[in-house]
């Protein structure tokens, strides 16, 4: 019966992981194992196996506990355990598993990514190794994660799940960026101590030359000036519901997805191009002498082109991150859709699903897509998708096939600064309010910084409309990193031409992130004074000043704070790159200006 078979199964895990003979079990009456030391049943059935520190020396054996399928709560914690963790996905069940403070080996088990219910997971402690799966980020009950001193290395996930609260992978061998997620932005640094590969802003580390985002101010920038994290929760109130020129009202019938429809027919082409180059790429890498770290990158590589190649066949999404597919192209292909616009680098459509999922669609020129290969276009894309900050409008997915190429962001429903700033405003109208525009800009300052910090990425198209609000009206960037595939014969307006910075007028292949701070000067100065860059003079500072001043009917009550701003605006339009700060040095100024002006406040009430 169950009932006996759940005390043959703790026998078994005891035969071999109690080589010293610490638990005294033995059974005498049909129920006896429920007061087995450490073990708790409901109607039978053993939901809890408690047996810390009892000084267990052995190997977990396979299908023994793991055929507790009733089992909550499972802690082996603080033996002598060793060897490999069993595979324990048929304990769906499980809520919390506790195998630290052992000395089992090898990867992270993949069967606890299959525990969909587990709030605590802790393998702190042990001599696990290898990458910590990406697929960690869909466990999306997890409370508390311990990974910390043991031997794993790679890149840290995106780890954003809003339930957790505890999270230590310290003592590792972990290298990169820590991703900038809402959740581990929350996180101490010490969660993330003793990894000397990682870096980035939540662990206050400078990730390799280009970023030096808490390295010493050097050369153009101006007087060192204190780092704030915290906003001050300035209001930006939105547009009204009038939106920008080009974009079209009321709904279109799928355009793009009659496009989408042929796009399956092109696949198998471009499938076996990459297989026959990565099968090249292998064979090399093999060749060179067969060490661990070529077998780890080929076999991830394998991985890669699998993953691409199951997703032509069957013409599905390629998301990013590792995250959940939520959509197939399909759903997308009965989606209703509204045009939003057509820009330099293809149409973007809203998308509304049937299961009422609103996504932004955007599908990239086909005469240029034709031009780059695929497997630069899906390396390109992996490292843009791989990008995850509060201020980036999150890349989701992407597709392609021959001729065909789709990109898909989380729709913003609360419009672009494009339309904050010029949307609703009559031509007589006061540009925003500063604080507005500090907000505004911080925010921009801080995704732009983080795509220079983490990558050897730019933005190349930063302008007003490709910055949205999002939920809680934070701006958010969008956009980024497509400049790339950028059309050359799309004729720009005058006001996106504006944005241009001087060495990249002919070629946005030319432009560098000091491009970007160009673009982000012209940017805040049309946040400030609420004219299109079109209509922007090209003056020295002392006249910018004025006509600053003057374009915001100033009566002089925000003269400080102002001509502070606009000397920002100024120094990142300078003509030369390389007299424009960089991006993390107008971050730092953009925060200091804020801390100045509430410690004026501050005063001013009295309060400090
Ligand atoms: N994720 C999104 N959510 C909501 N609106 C968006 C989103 N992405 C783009 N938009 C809006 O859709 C419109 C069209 O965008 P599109 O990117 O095609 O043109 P653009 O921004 O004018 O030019 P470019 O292609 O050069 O960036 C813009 O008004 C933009 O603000």
């Amino acid at each position: 019966s169950t009932v006996s078979s759940d005390a043959v199964w703790l026998l078994s895990f005891k035969r071999e992981a109690d080589q010293d003979n610490r638990l005294l079990y033995t059974l005498n009456e049909p129920y006896d194992y429920c007061e087995w030391e450490g073990v708790k049943c409901a109607q039978g059935r053993v939901v809890r196996f408690v047996v810390q520190s009892m000084g267990l020396r052995g190997p977990f054996p396979p299908d023994t506990l793991t055929k507790l399928d009733q089992l909550r709560v499972m802690s082996l914690r603080n033996n002598s355990l060793y060897g490999p963790i069993p595979d324990l996905s048929s304990l769906t069940n499980l809520k919390s598993l506790f195998l630290d403070h052992n000395n089992f080996s090898g990867s992270f088990p993949p069967s606890l990514l299959l525990l969909h219910r587990i709030l605590t997971l802790s393998l702190s402690h042990n001599n696990l190794s290898g990458s910590i799966p990406v697929r960690l980020t869909l466990l999306d009950r997890l409370i508390a994660l311990r990974l910390d001193s043991n031997n794993f290395s790679g890149t840290l996930p995106p780890l954003n799940q809003t339930a957790l609260k505890l999270l230590n992978v310290s003592n590792n061998n972990l290298t990169g960026p820590v991703p900038v997620t809402p959740t581990l932005s929350k996180l101490n640094a010490a969660s993330f101590s003793g990894n000397p590969g990682l870096c980035g802003e939540i662990v206050h580390r400078e990730c390799g030359s280009r970023s030096r985002f808490f390295g010493p101010a050097t050369s153009t920038s101006t007087a060192p000036l204190s780092q704030s994290e915290q906003s001050q929760g300035i209001l930006v109130v939105p547009a009204s519901a009038q939106t920008k020129r080009h974009r079209k009202t009321g709904l279109v019938v799928v355009g793009f997805v009659v496009a989408v429809v042929l796009v399956s027919v092109f696949v198998v082409s471009v499938v076996s191009l990459v297989r026959r180059r990565q099968a090249a790429a292998g064979k090399a890498v093999v060749a060179v002498g067969g060490e661990v770290e070529a077998v780890v990158e080929e076999e991830e590589r394998e991985v890669k082109v699998r993953r691409m190649e199951e997703a032509h066949r069957s013409g599905k999404l390629v998301f990013c991150c590792g995250e959940l597919q939520q959509y197939t192209l399909e759903m997308l292909m009965r989606a209703s859709a509204e045009l939003l616009g057509r820009g330099s680098v293809g149409t973007t459509y809203k998308a509304v699903l049937d299961s009422r999922l609103i996504v932004t669609v955007k599908r990239l020129d086909g005469g240029k897509s034709g031009e780059s290969d695929g497997v630069v276009f899906e390396r390109h894309m992996e490292a843009v998708g791989r990008l995850r900050h509060p201020n980036l409008v999150p890349l989701r997915a992407y597709f392609q096939a021959k001729g065909e190429r789709l990109v898909i962001y989380d729709y913003q429903p609360n419009g672009s600064i494009f339309n904050l700033v010029h949307g609703s405003r009559s031509a007589r109208a006061k540009p925003l309010h500063w604080t507005s525009c500090l907000k505004i800009a911080e925010d921009v300052a801080h995704g732009l910084a983080y795509i220079h910090q983490v990558s050897t990425l730019i933005h190349g198209n930063l302008k007003s409309s490709n910055v949205l609000l999002g939920t809680g009206f934070e701006a958010c960037i969008t956009d980024y990193c497509l400049s790339f595939f950028a059309d050359s014969s799309f004729t720009e307006d005058p006001d996106s031409a504006a944005y241009r910075a001087p060495e990249a007028r002919n070629s946005s292949r030319r432009a560098t992130s000091k491009s970007d701070v160009y673009a982000f000067g012209v940017l805040l100065l049309e946040l400030l004074t609420g004219k299109h860059p079109s209509q922007q003079p090209f003056l020295a500072p002392a006249d910018l000043q004025d006509w600053v001043r003057t374009m915001r009917d100033d009566d002089g009550s925000e003269d400080n704070r102002l001509e502070m701003l606009t000397e920002v605006a100024s120094i990142c339009s300078a003509t030369s790159p390389e007299q424009r700060p960089a991006m993390w040095q107008v971050l730092k100024m953009i925060q200091g200006i804020k801390d100045s002006v509430s410690m004026e406040d501050n005063s001013f009430t009295g309060l400090s």
